[in-house]
């Protein structure tokens, strides 16, 4: 039987904050070299960046998921300081998710420019060069965006226990929808 091409999805999952424990690795990471100093719990956190709320205090791992989806890659983007992280990330890959996902391990600075029907991922906006990329954001939730309201139609995965399986045949039934719908109109029904 013939797949049709809408049936086929494309899944991109963050990775920091995502399938590594980010928000975690670095408070345990600042308990060890300061210790005593004030500190912010993950349940204080607020916003994407902890930097701006650890520089407002001073008044200034790992949680792989079950990926067994249609088409997955990892998307992620390297820091400005880059000369330690995209080697981390690929041997974090690696060690975790084995070798086939290396090969689905995409880096780059702008998410919106690469195509996929899902991007699940942390940051609660993701801008870039494109203003209309092709993905829907799923916003996975983490410690510094557990209190945002989103507007509708946003969508959220509280954890790798959600229902992602929900979300994934969801936008393939409405890719299919929007395929039916489209070969209707060209043939002019
Ligand atoms: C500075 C900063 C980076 N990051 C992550 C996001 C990016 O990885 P990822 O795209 O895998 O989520 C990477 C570069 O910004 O570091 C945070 O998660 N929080 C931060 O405060
Ligand atoms: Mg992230």
């Amino acid at each position: 039987m013939a797949v049709s091409t809408a049936s086929r999805l494309r899944v991109l999952v963050d990775m920091d904050g995502v399938l590594a424990d980010f928000e975690g690795g670095v408070l345990r990471h600042f308990l060890a070299r300061y210790p005593g100093e004030p500190h912010v719990e993950l349940a204080e956190r607020r916003g994407f960046s902890g930097r701006g709320q650890y520089r407002r205090l001073r008044g200034a791992g790992s949680q792989p998921g079950a990926l067994w989806l249609t088409e997955v890659f990892i998307c992620t983007s390297p820091l400005m300081k880059y000369e330690h992280c995209i080697l981390e990330k690929y041997s974090w890959v690696e060690k975790y998710l084995g070798p086939k996902f290396v090969e689905r391990l995409i880096l780059t600075g702008d998410k919106t420019v690469v195509s996929a029907d899902l991007l699940v991922d942390d940051k609660d906006t993701i801008k870039g060069a494109e203003p209309k990329p092709s993905w829907e954001h799923i916003l996975f939730t983490c410690c510094h965006n557990k209190h945002l309201e989103l507007q509708t139609p946003r969508r959220r995965l509280q954890s790798w226990a959600d229902d992602w399986r929900g979300i994934v045949e969801s936008k393939r039934r409405s890719n299919v929808e929007k395929e039916c719908y489209a070969s209707l109109t060209a043939n002019g029904n």
